[in-house]
C-alpha cells in the first residue's frame, strides 16, 4: 500500500470512530448496503409520464437551457408515444422486478462469500423512476446503515448514466439524507468482467443455437448498444470505448466464431448521434445479402423497451420483412451466471477494500471528461473519494 493510501485508511478510520460516537447505532447489526443503480424504468403504464418528466429534468443527461420549463412540456407531448410502447411489450418496464432479483439473490450470496461484511442488503436506487435515490436514502437512514457501496448497474461509465446517478447519491449522501457518517466505496465499471462475458456468451450460443448447422457459422453478430450524442463522445465519456471493450471480450469468449460489429440504437432527437444505428445496419446487411442475424443487447443488463420493442418488435420485424432470420441474445435478467458475477464483483471489492489494496473508487474514476464543464462531477469525484466522509 503506498504511503498517500495508508494515510488515507488511518484518515477514514478516525472518522468513521468519530461518527460513530455520535450516532449509535440501532440494536443489531445494521446491514452493508449494496446500492444498485440504474436509471429504472415506468413498472406501469401511468408511470411514464413521471419517468419521462424525470429523465429530462437531468441536466446530467440531456442539457436544456430553461430546463425546468421545458422538461414538462417535453415529456407531456412524448408521453403517449412511450407509453404506447410500454404498453405492446406487457403494460411496463420489468426492470424493477429483475433488479430486486438479482440484488436479493446477490445479497444472499454475498452473505457465504464475504461473512465478514454480513448481513449484506441490496437496495435499489433508480434515477428516474421508483424507488427513486430519495425514497432509498430515507431507507438506508432508518435502517442505521453505516458502511455503502454503490455498485452501479450499468457495466459500461459514461456520465451520462453511471455519473448521472453518483451526482444524485452525492446530492443526497452530502446533506446527510441517508445518514451521518456513512461510508462509501464505488464499483464504478465492469464490462469486462469474467462472469459478465460468460453470461453473455452462454445467451449468444443460445440464440445461434436456433440456427440450423449449415448456417450458423455465417449469422452476424450484431451488438447492439443505447447510443450517445456525439457531443458527449467528443468530450471523452468513456462509454463508447467501453462498450467496444465488453464486445472484444465477449468476442474472445466465443472464439471469434462468427462475424460481429458493434451497432448503435435509440437515439432520441435531432441532433448528431454516434453510429451507425442498428436498423439500417439490418438494412444494410440484408442488401449486402446476410440472411442470418443475433441481436444482441450489450450495455443493458435486464429487458427494456430497447430490447423488448425496437429489437424485437422493430428491427426483428423489419428483418424478417426482408427475408432474414433474426434472433435475439436474451437479456441477463435472472441468468445465475450473471448473478454469481454481480456477487463476485461486490465480494472481491469489499475484500480489497477492507485490506486497503483499493482506495473508496477506481482510479479510472478519479479521472474527469477532458471536455467536461459540470461542476457537480468534480464535487461528486472528489467526495467518493473520500469515502463519502
Ligand atoms: C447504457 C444505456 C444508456 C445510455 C448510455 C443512455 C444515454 C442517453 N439516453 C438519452 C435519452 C433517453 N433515453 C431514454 C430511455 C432509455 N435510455 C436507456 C439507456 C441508456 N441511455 C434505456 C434502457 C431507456 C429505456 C428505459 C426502458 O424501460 O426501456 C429516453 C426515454 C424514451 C424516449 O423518450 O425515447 C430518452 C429521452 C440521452 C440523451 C442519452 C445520453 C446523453
Ligand atoms: S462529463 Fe464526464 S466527468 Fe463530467
Ligand atoms: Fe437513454
Amino acid at each position: 500500500m503506498s504511503g498517500i493510501r495508508r494515510a488515507s485508511t488511518v484518515a477514514r478510520t478516525l472518522q468513521r470512530s468519530l461518527a460513530t460516537l455520535n450516532n449509535a447505532p440501532p440494536a443489531g447489526k445494521p446491514p452493508t448496503a449494496i446500492v444498485m443503480l440504474n436509471m429504472g424504468g415506468p413498472s406501469t403504464v401511468p408511470e411514464t409520464h413521471d419517468f419521462l418528466k424525470n429523465l429530462f429534468s437531468d441536466n446530467d443527461l440531456i442539457p436544456l437551457p430553461f430546463q425546468s420549463v421545458l422538461a414538462p412540456l417535453i415529456a407531456r407531448r412524448r408521453t403517449p408515444q412511450i407509453e404506447k410502447q410500454y404498453e405492446d411489450i406487457g403494460g411496463g418496464s420489468p426492470i424493477l422486478k429483475y433488479t430486486r432479483l438479482q440484488g436479493e439473490r446477490m445479497a444472499a450470496l454475498l452473505d457465504e462469500l464475504h461473512p465478514e461484511t454480513a448481513p449484506h442488503k441490496a437496495y435499489v436506487a433508480f434515477r428516474y423512476a421508483n424507488p427513486l435515490t430519495e425514497q432509498t436514502a430515507r431507507e438506508m437512514k432508518a435502517d442505521g446503515v453505516k458502511r455503502a457501496v454503490a455498485f452501479t448497474q450499468y457495466p459500461q461509465y459514461s456520465c451520462s448514466t453511471t455519473g448521472s446517478s453518483l451526482n444524485e447519491l452525492y446530492r443526497k449522501g452530502k446533506t446527510g439524507e441517508i445518514g451521518d457518517g456513512v461510508e462509501w466505496s464505488v464499483i464504478d465499471r465492469w464490462g469486462t468482467h469474467p462472469g459478465f462475458v460468460e453470461a453473455m456468451a452462454q445467451n449468444i450460443e443460445r440464440a445461434l443455437a436456433k440456427f440450423s448447422e449449415e448456417e450458423r457459422s455465417d449469422v452476424v453478430l450484431l451488438f447492439s448498444a443505447h447510443s450517445l450524442p456525439m457531443s458527449v463522445v467528443n468530450r471523452g465519456d468513456p462509454y463508447v470505448p467501453e462498450v467496444s471493450a465488453s464486445v472484444n471480450a465477449v468476442m474472445d469468449r466465443l472464439k471469434h466464431s462468427n462475424p460481429h460489429r458493434l451497432v448503435w440504437q435509440s437515439q432520441v432527437g435531432p441532433s448528431a448521434w454516434m453510429g451507425m444505428q442498428t436498423g439500417e445496419a439490418i438494412k444494410g446487411l440484408a442488401r449486402l445479402g446476410r440472411k442470418n442475424v443475433v441481436l444482441i443487447p450489450i450495455a443493458f443488463t435486464s429487458d427494456h423497451i430497447e430490447t423488448l420493442f425496437e429489437l424485437d418488435l422493430e428491427y426483428a420485424h423489419e428483418g424478417k420483412k426482408l427475408g432474414m432470420h433474426v434472433e435475439r441474445a436474451e437479456a441477463l435478467n435472472d441468468s445465475p451466471v450473471f448473478i454469481r458475477a454481480l456477487a463476485d464483483l461486490a465480494s472481491t471489492h469489499l475484500q480489497d477494500y477492507a485490506a486497503g489494496r483499493i482506495g473508496p473508487t477506481s482510479i479510472q474514476m478519479g479521472l474527469r471528461c477532458p471536455g467536461c464543464t459540470n461542476a457537480a462531477c468534480g464535487a461528486q469525484k472528489a467526495w467518493f473519494a473520500r469515502g463519502g466522509l
